[in-house]
Protein backbone atom coordinates (compact mmCIF):
# COMPACT_ATOMS: atom_id res chain seq x y z
CA UNK A 1 0.00 0.00 0.00
CA UNK A 2 1.48 3.18 -0.99
CA UNK A 3 1.98 5.52 2.44
CA UNK A 4 0.68 8.99 2.22
CA UNK A 5 2.21 12.63 4.08
CA UNK A 6 1.63 15.58 4.48
CA UNK A 7 4.79 16.62 4.43
CA UNK A 8 7.94 14.87 3.34
CA UNK A 9 11.33 15.65 3.69
CA UNK A 10 14.14 13.81 1.60
CA UNK A 11 17.17 13.87 3.45
CA UNK A 12 17.42 13.25 7.05
CA UNK A 13 20.13 15.97 7.92
CA UNK A 14 19.94 19.29 9.01
CA UNK A 15 17.18 20.57 7.08
CA UNK A 16 15.03 17.77 6.24
CA UNK A 17 14.79 17.07 10.05
CA UNK A 18 14.21 20.51 11.29
CA UNK A 19 11.71 20.62 8.50
CA UNK A 20 9.70 17.58 9.30
CA UNK A 21 9.69 17.97 13.08
CA UNK A 22 8.17 22.06 12.16
CA UNK A 23 5.52 20.36 10.00
CA UNK A 24 4.62 17.33 12.48
CA UNK A 25 4.63 19.54 15.78
CA UNK A 26 1.82 22.22 13.87
CA UNK A 27 -0.18 19.11 12.86
CA UNK A 28 0.96 17.68 9.68
CA UNK A 29 1.59 14.07 9.24
CA UNK A 30 4.81 13.71 8.60
CA UNK A 31 8.12 11.64 7.43
CA UNK A 32 11.71 12.00 6.87
CA UNK A 33 13.89 9.64 4.00
CA UNK A 34 17.08 8.97 5.12
CA UNK A 35 19.73 6.56 3.04
CA UNK A 36 22.37 6.80 5.92
CA UNK A 37 22.64 8.53 9.28
CA UNK A 38 20.60 9.93 11.24
CA UNK A 39 21.64 13.94 10.95
CA UNK A 40 23.34 14.14 8.01
CA UNK A 41 26.32 16.09 6.85
CA UNK A 42 26.90 18.34 10.06
CA UNK A 43 26.10 15.60 12.76
CA UNK A 44 28.06 12.70 11.37
CA UNK A 45 30.90 13.94 8.94
CA UNK A 46 30.93 17.71 9.44
CA UNK A 47 30.20 20.50 12.24
CA UNK A 48 29.67 17.96 14.84
CA UNK A 49 32.84 15.74 14.82
CA UNK A 50 34.99 18.46 13.43
CA UNK A 51 34.40 20.73 16.06
CA UNK A 52 35.45 17.53 18.91
CA UNK A 53 38.30 17.64 17.00
CA UNK A 54 38.68 21.00 17.07
CA UNK A 55 38.77 21.12 20.78
CA UNK A 56 41.18 18.30 20.73
CA UNK A 57 43.29 20.58 19.41
CA UNK A 58 42.52 23.33 22.15
CA UNK A 59 43.61 20.89 24.83
CA UNK A 60 47.06 19.88 22.69
CA UNK A 61 47.23 24.17 22.64
CA UNK A 62 46.49 24.88 26.20
CA UNK A 63 49.65 22.07 27.30
CA UNK A 64 51.85 24.33 25.69
CA UNK A 65 50.46 27.33 27.30
CA UNK A 66 50.59 25.35 30.66
CA UNK A 67 54.08 25.65 31.82
CA UNK A 68 54.30 29.30 31.72
CA UNK A 69 50.86 28.67 34.18
CA UNK A 70 52.68 26.98 36.69
CA UNK A 71 51.88 23.64 35.65
CA UNK A 72 54.16 20.63 34.83
CA UNK A 73 53.43 18.36 32.60
CA UNK A 74 54.52 15.03 31.73
CA UNK A 75 53.88 12.14 29.59
CA UNK A 76 51.64 13.61 27.63
CA UNK A 77 50.33 11.47 24.70
CA UNK A 78 47.29 11.59 22.77
CA UNK A 79 45.60 8.27 22.22
CA UNK A 80 43.77 8.67 19.35
CA UNK A 81 41.33 6.06 19.47
CA UNK A 82 40.32 7.04 22.34
CA UNK A 83 39.42 10.39 20.64
CA UNK A 84 37.41 9.14 18.16
CA UNK A 85 35.89 6.52 20.41
CA UNK A 86 34.59 9.34 22.48
CA UNK A 87 33.69 11.76 19.83
CA UNK A 88 31.51 8.47 18.53
CA UNK A 89 29.48 8.23 21.64
CA UNK A 90 28.69 12.00 22.07
CA UNK A 91 27.23 11.85 18.14
CA UNK A 92 25.85 8.20 19.34
CA UNK A 93 23.41 10.26 21.89
CA UNK A 94 23.01 12.86 19.29
CA UNK A 95 20.97 10.20 16.85
CA UNK A 96 19.30 8.85 20.09
CA UNK A 97 18.07 12.30 20.70
CA UNK A 98 16.46 12.79 17.44
CA UNK A 99 15.02 9.44 17.44
CA UNK A 100 13.25 10.85 20.81
CA UNK A 101 12.29 14.26 18.58
CA UNK A 102 10.87 12.12 16.13
CA UNK A 103 8.95 9.65 18.32
CA UNK A 104 7.21 12.60 20.64
CA UNK A 105 6.42 14.96 17.41
CA UNK A 106 5.13 11.94 15.75
CA UNK A 107 7.18 11.94 12.24
CA UNK A 108 7.77 9.01 10.60
CA UNK A 109 11.24 8.00 10.31
CA UNK A 110 12.09 5.61 6.55
CA UNK A 111 15.32 4.62 6.31
CA UNK A 112 16.52 3.90 2.76
CA UNK A 113 17.56 6.20 -0.88
CA UNK A 114 14.85 7.77 -2.25
CA UNK A 115 14.13 8.65 -5.85
CA UNK A 116 11.86 10.14 -7.48
CA UNK A 117 8.49 8.43 -9.59
CA UNK A 118 6.83 11.77 -10.42
CA UNK A 119 6.40 14.57 -8.85
CA UNK A 120 4.28 13.76 -6.05
CA UNK A 121 5.93 9.98 -5.44
CA UNK A 122 8.78 9.32 -4.44
CA UNK A 123 10.07 5.36 -3.88
CA UNK A 124 12.01 3.90 -1.48
CA UNK A 125 13.23 0.37 -0.38
CA UNK A 126 10.95 -0.66 -3.62
CA UNK A 127 7.80 1.26 -1.76
CA UNK A 128 6.05 3.99 -2.94
CA UNK A 129 5.45 7.37 -1.11
CA UNK A 130 3.19 9.87 -1.86
CA UNK A 131 3.14 13.70 0.09
CA UNK A 132 1.04 17.18 -0.41
CA UNK A 133 4.49 18.66 -0.23
CA UNK A 134 8.33 17.23 -0.48
CA UNK A 135 11.45 19.24 0.32
CA UNK A 136 14.30 17.76 -1.30
CA UNK A 137 17.14 18.00 2.07
CA UNK A 138 19.21 16.00 0.25
CA UNK A 139 22.49 18.29 1.18
CA UNK A 140 25.95 17.73 -0.48
CA UNK A 141 29.25 15.68 -0.98
CA UNK A 142 33.08 16.43 -0.88
CA UNK A 143 34.02 16.81 -4.66
CA UNK A 144 37.61 15.59 -6.18
CA UNK A 145 39.76 16.96 -8.54
CA UNK A 146 39.84 14.32 -11.64
CA UNK A 147 43.82 14.26 -11.59
CA UNK A 148 45.92 10.96 -11.76
CA UNK A 149 46.22 9.36 -8.26
CA UNK A 150 43.25 11.79 -6.64
CA UNK A 151 41.66 8.39 -5.38
CA UNK A 152 44.89 7.96 -3.30
CA UNK A 153 43.51 11.07 -1.12
CA UNK A 154 40.68 11.20 1.12
CA UNK A 155 38.03 13.38 1.86
CA UNK A 156 36.68 15.17 5.03
CA UNK A 157 34.50 11.94 5.42
CA UNK A 158 37.61 9.44 5.10
CA UNK A 159 39.16 11.98 7.33
CA UNK A 160 36.40 11.68 10.20
CA UNK A 161 36.82 7.72 9.84
CA UNK A 162 40.63 7.29 10.01
CA UNK A 163 41.77 4.66 13.20
CA UNK A 164 45.05 6.37 13.14
CA UNK A 165 46.58 9.39 13.66
CA UNK A 166 48.62 10.13 10.30
CA UNK A 167 51.78 11.27 11.05
CA UNK A 168 52.48 13.61 7.90
CA UNK A 169 49.15 15.09 6.37
CA UNK A 170 48.48 17.09 2.90
CA UNK A 171 45.25 18.92 3.07
CA UNK A 172 44.72 19.94 -0.48
CA UNK A 173 42.13 23.46 -0.79
CA UNK A 174 41.70 26.49 1.63
CA UNK A 175 38.72 27.21 1.68
CA UNK A 176 37.21 26.22 5.60
CA UNK A 177 37.09 22.66 5.73
CA UNK A 178 40.99 22.64 4.24
CA UNK A 179 42.28 25.54 6.90
CA UNK A 180 40.00 24.05 9.78
CA UNK A 181 41.18 20.35 9.41
CA UNK A 182 44.81 21.70 8.90
CA UNK A 183 44.66 23.61 12.36
CA UNK A 184 43.18 20.44 13.50
CA UNK A 185 45.87 18.14 12.64
CA UNK A 186 48.79 20.61 12.83
CA UNK A 187 47.31 21.49 16.92
CA UNK A 188 47.34 17.66 17.18
CA UNK A 189 50.94 16.99 16.36
CA UNK A 190 51.03 15.97 12.88
CA UNK A 191 53.80 17.35 10.25
CA UNK A 192 50.65 19.38 8.75
CA UNK A 193 50.95 20.74 4.76
CA UNK A 194 47.89 23.44 3.48
CA UNK A 195 48.40 23.28 -0.01
CA UNK A 196 46.49 26.80 -1.85
CA UNK A 197 45.98 27.25 -4.98
CA UNK A 198 46.17 31.50 -5.04
CA UNK A 199 47.71 33.53 -2.71
CA UNK A 200 46.53 32.82 0.53
CA UNK A 201 43.65 30.76 2.36
CA UNK A 202 40.36 32.09 2.82
CA UNK A 203 41.03 35.19 0.26
CA UNK A 204 37.09 36.17 0.25
CA UNK A 205 37.32 36.96 3.55
CA UNK A 206 38.14 40.34 5.31
CA UNK A 207 42.16 40.63 4.73
CA UNK A 208 42.91 41.56 8.46
CA UNK A 209 41.26 37.81 8.97
CA UNK A 210 42.85 35.91 5.98
CA UNK A 211 46.05 37.44 6.41
CA UNK A 212 46.76 37.55 10.12
CA UNK A 213 45.67 33.44 9.92
CA UNK A 214 48.83 33.40 7.47
CA UNK A 215 50.72 35.67 10.10
CA UNK A 216 50.05 32.68 12.70
CA UNK A 217 50.70 29.44 9.95
CA UNK A 218 53.84 31.50 8.98
CA UNK A 219 55.10 31.21 12.82
CA UNK A 220 53.41 27.87 14.34
CA UNK A 221 52.34 26.13 11.39
CA UNK A 222 50.74 24.47 9.34
CA UNK A 223 53.13 24.59 6.47
CA UNK A 224 51.88 26.81 3.84
CA UNK A 225 52.16 25.87 0.23
CA UNK A 226 50.60 28.72 -1.44
CA UNK A 227 50.49 29.22 -5.92
CA UNK A 228 50.59 25.52 -5.37
CA UNK A 229 47.94 23.85 -8.13
CA UNK A 230 48.10 19.60 -7.31
CA UNK A 231 48.47 17.93 -10.68
CA UNK A 232 48.89 14.17 -9.56
CA UNK A 233 49.52 12.12 -6.36
CA UNK A 234 51.78 9.46 -6.94
CA UNK A 235 51.73 6.16 -4.29
CA UNK A 236 55.24 5.31 -3.17
CA UNK A 237 56.21 1.94 -2.60
CA UNK A 238 56.43 2.31 1.46
CA UNK A 239 52.47 3.61 0.92
CA UNK A 240 53.38 7.20 1.25
CA UNK A 241 52.01 9.51 -1.08
CA UNK A 242 54.17 12.38 -3.24
CA UNK A 243 51.91 15.24 -4.59
CA UNK A 244 53.01 17.11 -8.07
CA UNK A 245 52.39 20.79 -8.54
CA UNK A 246 51.99 22.39 -11.58
CA UNK A 247 54.36 24.64 -10.81
CA UNK A 248 56.97 21.73 -11.46
CA UNK A 249 57.46 20.94 -7.20
CA UNK A 250 56.49 18.21 -5.35
CA UNK A 251 56.03 17.74 -1.88
CA UNK A 252 57.99 15.59 0.84
CA UNK A 253 55.91 12.48 1.53
CA UNK A 254 53.15 12.16 3.58
CA UNK A 255 51.07 8.93 4.90
CA UNK A 256 47.84 11.36 4.22
CA UNK A 257 46.23 13.70 1.41
CA UNK A 258 43.21 15.00 2.71
CA UNK A 259 40.95 16.61 -0.30
CA UNK A 260 39.20 19.85 0.79
CA UNK A 261 38.13 21.61 -2.52
CA UNK A 262 34.28 22.22 -2.32
CA UNK A 263 31.34 20.13 -1.98
CA UNK A 264 28.68 19.21 -5.21
CA UNK A 265 24.85 19.09 -4.26
CA UNK A 266 23.55 15.55 -3.91
CA UNK A 267 20.89 16.24 -6.60
CA UNK A 268 22.40 13.67 -9.54
CA UNK A 269 20.83 10.31 -8.17
CA UNK A 270 17.21 11.10 -6.96
CA UNK A 271 15.43 11.00 -10.90
CA UNK A 272 14.83 14.42 -10.49
CA UNK A 273 14.13 14.61 -14.25
CA UNK A 274 10.61 13.11 -13.89
CA UNK A 275 9.71 15.82 -11.98
CA UNK A 276 10.95 18.75 -14.13
CA UNK A 277 12.96 20.38 -11.49
CA UNK A 278 15.06 23.03 -12.62
CA UNK A 279 19.41 22.80 -11.50
CA UNK A 280 21.67 25.35 -12.40
CA UNK A 281 24.74 24.51 -14.54
CA UNK A 282 26.30 22.92 -10.91
CA UNK A 283 23.55 20.82 -10.03
CA UNK A 284 22.14 23.25 -7.49
CA UNK A 285 18.33 23.58 -7.06
CA UNK A 286 17.38 26.23 -8.23
CA UNK A 287 14.77 27.82 -5.77
CA UNK A 288 12.87 31.42 -4.99
CA UNK A 289 13.43 33.35 -1.90
CA UNK A 290 10.65 31.06 -0.07
CA UNK A 291 12.31 27.91 -0.59
CA UNK A 292 9.94 27.22 -3.82
CA UNK A 293 10.96 25.23 -6.94
CA UNK A 294 9.83 26.11 -10.02
CA UNK A 295 7.58 22.81 -9.28
CA UNK A 296 4.69 23.26 -7.48
CA UNK A 297 4.83 21.42 -4.14
CA UNK A 298 8.77 20.61 -4.38
CA UNK A 299 10.80 22.66 -2.18
CA UNK A 300 14.32 22.05 -1.74
CA UNK A 301 16.27 23.59 1.47
CA UNK A 302 20.19 23.74 2.65
CA UNK A 303 23.72 23.00 1.26
CA UNK A 304 22.07 21.59 -2.38
CA UNK A 305 20.71 24.99 -3.17
CA UNK A 306 23.90 26.28 -3.23
CA UNK A 307 23.38 29.39 -0.87
CA UNK A 308 25.36 29.54 2.21
CA UNK A 309 26.58 25.90 3.00
CA UNK A 310 25.86 26.26 6.89
CA UNK A 311 23.76 24.07 9.25
CA UNK A 312 21.61 27.01 10.68
CA UNK A 313 21.06 28.18 7.82
CA UNK A 314 19.38 24.51 6.46
CA UNK A 315 17.33 24.18 9.75
CA UNK A 316 15.96 27.91 9.56
CA UNK A 317 15.46 28.07 5.89
CA UNK A 318 13.25 24.57 6.50
CA UNK A 319 11.44 25.99 9.66
CA UNK A 320 10.57 28.89 7.77
CA UNK A 321 8.93 27.15 5.09
CA UNK A 322 6.67 24.84 7.27
CA UNK A 323 6.14 28.15 8.50
CA UNK A 324 4.76 29.53 6.00
CA UNK A 325 3.09 26.52 4.72
CA UNK A 326 1.30 25.43 8.13
CA UNK A 327 1.00 28.19 9.91
CA UNK A 328 -0.74 30.55 8.61
CA UNK A 329 2.32 32.91 7.82
CA UNK A 330 2.66 33.90 4.67
CA UNK A 331 5.80 36.04 4.51
CA UNK A 332 8.29 33.12 6.28
CA UNK A 333 11.52 33.16 4.55
CA UNK A 334 14.71 32.77 5.67
CA UNK A 335 16.81 36.56 5.19
CA UNK A 336 20.28 35.03 3.68
CA UNK A 337 21.85 38.78 4.05
CA UNK A 338 24.38 38.79 6.72
CA UNK A 339 24.53 35.33 8.12
CA UNK A 340 27.31 35.13 11.11
CA UNK A 341 29.81 32.58 10.49
CA UNK A 342 33.01 31.07 12.56
CA UNK A 343 35.74 29.32 10.72
CA UNK A 344 37.49 27.16 13.51
CA UNK A 345 40.67 28.00 12.60
CA UNK A 346 43.78 27.98 14.81
CA UNK A 347 43.20 30.88 16.16
CA UNK A 348 39.10 31.10 15.31
CA UNK A 349 37.75 33.42 12.81
CA UNK A 350 34.23 35.32 13.61
CA UNK A 351 32.92 37.42 10.80
CA UNK A 352 29.60 39.23 9.46
CA UNK A 353 28.69 41.64 7.20
CA UNK A 354 30.56 43.09 4.04
CA UNK A 355 34.58 42.45 4.06
CA UNK A 356 36.30 46.33 3.81
CA UNK A 357 36.92 45.92 0.05
CA UNK A 358 32.94 44.84 -0.05
CA UNK A 359 31.91 47.87 1.57
CA UNK A 360 34.53 50.05 -0.64
CA UNK A 361 32.73 48.56 -3.51
CA UNK A 362 29.48 48.73 -2.67
CA UNK A 363 29.56 52.30 -0.94
CA UNK A 364 32.44 54.24 -1.97
CA UNK A 365 35.67 54.69 0.43
CA UNK A 366 34.64 58.20 1.17
CA UNK A 367 31.37 56.32 3.11
CA UNK A 368 33.32 53.75 4.92
CA UNK A 369 34.96 54.38 8.39
CA UNK A 370 37.02 51.35 9.68
CA UNK A 371 38.01 50.86 13.46
CA UNK A 372 40.79 48.21 14.37
CA UNK A 373 41.70 46.99 17.11
CA UNK A 374 44.82 44.56 17.50
CA UNK A 375 46.29 43.34 21.09
CA UNK A 376 46.93 40.01 22.22
CA UNK A 377 44.46 38.28 24.48
CA UNK A 378 45.29 37.97 28.11
CA UNK A 379 45.26 34.02 27.96
CA UNK A 380 48.39 33.66 26.19
CA UNK A 381 49.89 37.49 26.70
CA UNK A 382 51.41 35.70 30.26
CA UNK A 383 52.96 33.36 28.12
CA UNK A 384 55.37 32.66 25.76
CA UNK A 385 53.11 31.36 22.96
CA UNK A 386 51.18 34.85 22.17
CA UNK A 387 49.05 34.86 19.36
CA UNK A 388 47.77 38.18 17.75
CA UNK A 389 44.32 38.86 18.06
CA UNK A 390 42.67 41.35 15.50
CA UNK A 391 39.57 42.79 15.13
CA UNK A 392 37.87 45.57 12.79
CA UNK A 393 34.26 47.33 12.65
CA UNK A 394 33.48 48.56 9.45
CA UNK A 395 30.99 51.68 9.57
CA UNK A 396 28.54 53.42 7.01
CA UNK A 397 28.13 56.94 7.04
CA UNK A 398 27.83 59.75 8.93
CA UNK A 399 25.99 57.61 11.44
CA UNK A 400 28.41 54.87 11.24
CA UNK A 401 25.98 52.29 11.16
CA UNK A 402 27.79 49.17 11.26
CA UNK A 403 27.93 46.83 7.97
CA UNK A 404 30.83 44.53 8.87
CA UNK A 405 32.54 42.77 12.49
CA UNK A 406 35.45 40.91 11.84
CA UNK A 407 37.58 38.87 14.64
CA UNK A 408 40.94 36.39 14.55
CA UNK A 409 42.40 35.43 18.05
CA UNK A 410 41.47 33.56 21.03
CA UNK A 411 37.72 33.45 22.01
CA UNK A 412 36.20 34.92 18.80
CA UNK A 413 33.95 32.04 17.97
CA UNK A 414 32.34 32.65 20.88
CA UNK A 415 31.93 36.62 21.02
CA UNK A 416 30.14 36.87 17.65
CA UNK A 417 26.87 35.51 18.29
CA UNK A 418 25.84 38.47 20.45
CA UNK A 419 27.36 41.23 17.93
CA UNK A 420 25.59 39.46 15.05
CA UNK A 421 22.19 40.49 16.40
CA UNK A 422 23.25 43.83 17.27
CA UNK A 423 24.14 43.98 13.95
CA UNK A 424 20.83 42.39 12.46
CA UNK A 425 19.22 45.16 14.27
CA UNK A 426 20.92 48.28 12.68
CA UNK A 427 23.19 48.91 15.75
CA UNK A 428 25.61 51.86 15.01
CA UNK A 429 29.38 52.76 16.66
CA UNK A 430 27.56 55.14 19.12
CA UNK A 431 25.23 51.99 20.22
CA UNK A 432 28.36 50.18 20.53
CA UNK A 433 30.03 52.94 22.56
CA UNK A 434 27.23 53.52 24.69
CA UNK A 435 27.42 49.51 25.92
CA UNK A 436 29.60 49.54 28.96
CA UNK A 437 32.81 47.00 28.51
CA UNK A 438 32.77 43.85 30.00
CA UNK A 439 36.69 43.26 31.41
CA UNK A 440 38.50 41.77 31.04
CA UNK A 441 37.63 40.05 27.73
CA UNK A 442 38.63 40.24 24.56
CA UNK A 443 34.90 41.12 23.21
CA UNK A 444 35.37 44.42 24.66
CA UNK A 445 37.43 45.47 22.48
CA UNK A 446 34.42 45.96 20.18
CA UNK A 447 33.12 48.74 22.39
CA UNK A 448 36.10 50.28 23.50
CA UNK A 449 37.65 51.23 19.68
C1 LIG B 1 33.76 18.91 7.46
C2 LIG B 1 32.57 19.84 7.56
C3 LIG B 1 32.50 20.71 8.62
C4 LIG B 1 31.40 21.57 8.71
N1 LIG B 1 31.36 22.44 9.77
C5 LIG B 1 30.31 23.27 9.89
C6 LIG B 1 30.21 24.14 11.02
O1 LIG B 1 31.09 24.18 11.88
N2 LIG B 1 29.13 24.96 11.10
C7 LIG B 1 28.15 24.93 10.16
O2 LIG B 1 27.16 25.68 10.29
N3 LIG B 1 28.20 24.13 9.08
C8 LIG B 1 29.27 23.30 8.93
N4 LIG B 1 29.32 22.44 7.86
C9 LIG B 1 28.25 22.50 6.85
C10 LIG B 1 27.01 21.72 7.32
O3 LIG B 1 27.36 20.42 7.68
C11 LIG B 1 25.98 21.72 6.18
O4 LIG B 1 25.73 23.03 5.76
C12 LIG B 1 24.67 21.06 6.61
O5 LIG B 1 24.87 19.76 7.07
C13 LIG B 1 23.69 21.08 5.44
O6 LIG B 1 22.49 20.46 5.81
P1 LIG B 1 21.55 19.80 4.69
O7 LIG B 1 20.31 19.41 5.41
O8 LIG B 1 21.46 20.67 3.52
O9 LIG B 1 22.33 18.52 4.20
P2 LIG B 1 23.04 17.31 4.97
O10 LIG B 1 23.29 17.60 6.39
O11 LIG B 1 24.20 16.94 4.11
O12 LIG B 1 21.95 16.16 4.94
C14 LIG B 1 21.54 15.55 3.76
C15 LIG B 1 21.12 14.14 4.09
O13 LIG B 1 20.39 13.63 3.00
C16 LIG B 1 20.69 12.26 2.85
N5 LIG B 1 20.31 11.92 1.48
C17 LIG B 1 20.84 12.38 0.33
N6 LIG B 1 20.17 11.90 -0.73
C18 LIG B 1 19.18 11.12 -0.22
C19 LIG B 1 18.15 10.36 -0.81
N7 LIG B 1 17.98 10.33 -2.13
N8 LIG B 1 17.32 9.65 0.00
C20 LIG B 1 17.47 9.70 1.34
N9 LIG B 1 18.42 10.41 1.95
C21 LIG B 1 19.27 11.13 1.18
C22 LIG B 1 22.16 12.18 3.15
O14 LIG B 1 22.53 10.86 3.53
C23 LIG B 1 22.28 13.18 4.30
O15 LIG B 1 22.16 12.54 5.54
C24 LIG B 1 30.38 21.55 7.74
C25 LIG B 1 30.45 20.65 6.67
C26 LIG B 1 31.54 19.79 6.59
C27 LIG B 1 31.60 18.82 5.44
N1 LIG C 1 32.86 26.52 10.28
C1 LIG C 1 31.90 26.38 9.40
O1 LIG C 1 30.84 26.98 9.49
C2 LIG C 1 32.12 25.46 8.24
C3 LIG C 1 33.12 24.50 8.27
C4 LIG C 1 33.29 23.67 7.18
C5 LIG C 1 32.46 23.80 6.08
N2 LIG C 1 31.50 24.74 6.08
C6 LIG C 1 30.63 24.92 4.89
O2 LIG C 1 30.93 23.94 3.93
C7 LIG C 1 31.24 24.56 2.69
C8 LIG C 1 32.23 23.73 1.94
O3 LIG C 1 33.52 23.87 2.50
P1 LIG C 1 34.81 23.62 1.62
O4 LIG C 1 35.99 24.00 2.43
O5 LIG C 1 34.73 22.26 1.02
O6 LIG C 1 34.59 24.58 0.42
P2 LIG C 1 35.07 26.08 0.16
O7 LIG C 1 34.39 26.49 -1.06
O8 LIG C 1 34.96 26.89 1.40
O9 LIG C 1 36.65 25.91 -0.14
C9 LIG C 1 37.17 25.16 -1.18
C10 LIG C 1 38.57 25.67 -1.46
O10 LIG C 1 39.21 24.78 -2.33
C11 LIG C 1 39.92 25.51 -3.31
N3 LIG C 1 40.06 24.65 -4.48
C12 LIG C 1 39.10 24.31 -5.39
N4 LIG C 1 39.61 23.45 -6.29
C13 LIG C 1 40.90 23.23 -5.95
C14 LIG C 1 41.95 22.44 -6.48
N5 LIG C 1 41.76 21.69 -7.56
N6 LIG C 1 43.15 22.47 -5.87
C15 LIG C 1 43.34 23.22 -4.77
N7 LIG C 1 42.40 23.98 -4.21
C16 LIG C 1 41.19 23.98 -4.80
C17 LIG C 1 39.08 26.75 -3.53
O11 LIG C 1 39.85 27.78 -4.07
C18 LIG C 1 38.59 27.05 -2.12
O12 LIG C 1 39.51 27.86 -1.42
C19 LIG C 1 31.75 25.94 3.07
O13 LIG C 1 31.58 26.86 2.04
C20 LIG C 1 30.93 26.28 4.28
O14 LIG C 1 29.74 26.91 3.89
C21 LIG C 1 31.31 25.58 7.13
Amino acid sequence: MTQHFDFLAIGGGSGGIASANRAAKLGKKSAVIEAKYVGGTCVNVGCVPKKAMWYAGQIADAMKYAPDYGFSLSDISLNWGKLIENRQAYIDRIHASYSRGFESNGVTLINGFAKFVDAKTVEVNGEKITADHIVIATGGYPAIPEIPGAEHGITSDGFFELHEQPKRVAVIGAGYIGVELAGVMHALGSETHLIVRKEKPLREFDPILADTLVEVMETEGPKLHNFSNPTAIQKQSDGSLVVEFDNGESLTPVDSVIWAVGRKPATEQINLSVTGVELDQKGFIQTDEYQNTNVAGIYAVGDNTGRAALTPVAVAAGRRLCERLFNNKPESKLDYNDIATVVFSHPPIATVGLTEPEAIEKYGKDNIKVYRSQFTALYQAMTSHRQPTKMKLICLGEEEKIVGIHSIGFGSDELIQGFAVAFKMGATKADFDNTVAIHPTSAEEFVTM
